[in-house]
C-alpha cells in the first residue's frame, strides 16, 4: 500500500499516527507534503516523535495545544480540548474554613495559574468518603456478567457500569486500564431539590434515569455521597462566581439542575513496564471543574509547562479539584485546564470517585462578557452544554453510528 494511501486509511479511520524519530525541522506543517517528506527523512537520534493529527505532523505538545476543534468528522485527540500550558510544580491547597477573602484570592490563583488545587476543611465527614470507597470495592468485586447487568451501552445517555479498557481517552496509547461505574443527575439524588423543578427535567440530551446495580446498599450509598458533592459544589461555583468579579449569585439558577457526573473508578496495578498504558491517558476534563476522591494509591499525575508530571499525590481529609474545558471555554481561559493521567505502578488495585460539575445540560455556554477585553472577540463559539459533554464522551467510546443514536441539538464547532 502506498504510504499516502496508508495514512489516508488512517485518517479515515480518525486514528492519531506516531512517528517515532522525525527530525524536528522537516516537520513544515504541511499536510499535502508529509507523505513525501517521511519518504526521504532519515531517522537521527535525539529526534522527537511526530504526530498526524488532522493531516499535520504535530510535536505532542502541539496536539495539546492545536487549535480547539469538537466535530463529529474530526478525529479525537487532546487537540479537542481545551489544555493550556500551566506553569507550577506544586499543588496549591486551600482551607474552606480560611476567611472568604483569603478563598478567593487562593482560587483565583489556583485557576488561573495550576487548573488543579486540592480542597480542605470542605465539610465532608470521613465516614461518607470511607463508605464509598467499600460501596466501589463490593460492586467491582462482582462478576463480569453481574456488572454487565447494566453496561453503559444499554443506556443512551452513557449511565451505568464500563468494562476495564473500554475507553481510549488518549488514542495515541492503549485503551485505559480502569473500569468504571457512571451516574448522572437525577432530583432524587439533590438534597436541595425543588419540587416544582421535577417535572422540568425532560429526559434526552444526557438527561434521564441511572442505571442502578442490584447490590443492596449501593444506591444509598451513591446517593448520599452524591448529596454531599453535589453541596459542596454549588459552594464552590458561588465562590468561582466571586473569583471572576461577578455576582455570588450569578451562576445559581444554572446549576439548579447541573450537568453533574459521578464515576466510581477501580485501576488495576498495570505493568510498569509498558510506555503505552495508562489507567487513564493524558487529557483534560470536559465540565467546568471535577471534584476528585483519590483512594490511598498515588497515581495521578498533572502536566506543566516544562513537560514535567507532577505527582498529586493523595491527602487524607482533602479533595482535588480541577478546572475542565468548559469553565475554560466560559471564562474565555482566564481559567486553565491542565492536562493530566493516571498511571498505577504501586502494584495494588486503586480507587478513586472524580465528580464532573457543570451547568444544565440546556445552557448555552457563550465566553463571559466580563472575561472578554473591550473590543475583543471571545476566544469560543457557544456550545450547548448537553451537546458539548455527550460528544466529549462518545468520541473516546462509541463507534459513528453508536454516536449517532442520540440527535443533537446543537452544531458544534
Ligand atoms: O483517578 C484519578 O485520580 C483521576 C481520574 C480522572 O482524571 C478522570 O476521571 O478524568
Ligand atoms: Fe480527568
Amino acid at each position: 500500500m502506498a504510504l499516502s494511501t496508508f495514512i489516508e486509511e488512517l485518517w479515515k479511520q480518525r486514528t492519531v499516527l506516531k512517528l517515532e524519530g522525525f527530525p524536528a525541522e522537516s516537520c513544515d506543517h504541511n499536510p499535502s507534503g508529509s507523505s513525501s517528506r517521511i519518504s526521504h527523512t532519515t531517522f537521527e537520534e535525539g529526534c522527537q516523535n511526530l504526530y498526524l493529527f488532522q493531516g499535520v505532523w504535530m510535536t505532542l505538545e502541539e496536539v495539546y495545544t492545536a487549535p480547539k476543534l469538537i466535530g463529529r468528522s474530526g478525529k479525537r485527540t487532546l487537540a479537542g480540548n481545551v489544555a493550556r500550558k500551566a506553569k507550577f510544580s506544586e499543588i496549591p491547597t486551600i482551607s474552606l474554613a480560611a476567611t472568604e477573602g483569603e478563598i478567593i484570592e487562593q482560587l483565583s490563583d489556583a485557576c488561573t495559574r495550576v487548573g488543579f488545587f486540592y480542597i480542605k476543611d470542605h465539610g465532608v465527614c470521613d465516614a461518607v468518603t470511607s463508605s464509598i470507597f467499600d460501596t466501589a470495592e463490593e460492586f467491582f468485586n462482582q462478576a463480569l456478567e453481574v456488572k454487565n447487568e447494566i453496561n453503559y451501552k444499554k443506556s443512551t445517555i452513557l449511565r451505568g457500569y464500563e468494562p476495564i479498557a473500554e475507553v481510549r481517552t488518549d488514542e495515541t496509547k492503549m485503551a485505559d486500564l480502569n473500569e468504571a461505574f457512571n451516574c448522572g443527575y437525577e432530583p432524587q439524588l439533590d438534597p436541595q431539590r425543588d419540587s416544582s423543578e421535577h417535572a422540568s427535567v425532560i429526559d434526552g440530551m444526557m438527561r434521564g434515569p441511572n442505571a442502578w446495580p442490584s447490590q443492596v446498599g449501593f444506591k444509598d450509598s451513591v446517593a448520599r455521597y452524591y448529596g454531599e458533592i453535589l453541596m459542596l459544589a454549588r459552594r464552590l461555583v458561588k465562590l468561582l462566581a466571586r473569583v471572576l468579579q461577578l455576582p455570588v449569585n450569578h451562576f445559581d439558577e444554572l446549576v439548579k439542575t447541573p450537568g453533574a457526573m459521578l464515576r466510581l473508578l477501580k485501576y488495576p496495578a498495570q505493568p510498569p513496564d509498558n510506555p503505552d498504558a495508562f489507567g487513564i491517558g493524558a487529557h483534560t476534563d470536559i465540565e467546568c471543574f471535577t471534584i476528585l476522591l483519590q483512594g490511598k494509591q498515588p497515581a495521578l499525575q498533572i502536566l506543566n509547562v516544562d513537560g514535567e508530571w507532577i505527582q498529586a499525590l493523595p491527602v487524607p481529609g482533602t479533595f482535588i479539584v480541577n478546572i475542565g474545558d468548559m469553565l475554560a471555554r466560559w471564562s474565555n481561559d482566564a481559567f486553565i485546564s491542565t492536562v493530566h493521567r493516571v498511571l498505577n505502578t504501586t502494584g495494588q488495585e486503586r480507587y478513586s470517585v472524580p465528580f464532573f460539575f457543570g451547568p444544565s445540560y440546556d445552557t448555552m455556554l457563550h465566553p463571559l462578557e466580563s472575561c472578554v477585553p473591550a473590543g475583543e472577540t471571545p476566544k469560543y463559539e457557544a456550545v450547548l452544554a448537553g451537546d458539548y459533554v455527550y460528544q466529549r464522551l462518545a468520541r473516546s467510546r462509541l463507534t459513528e453510528q453508536e454516536t449517532a443514536r442520540l440527535p443533537l441539538s446543537a452544531v458544534l464547532v
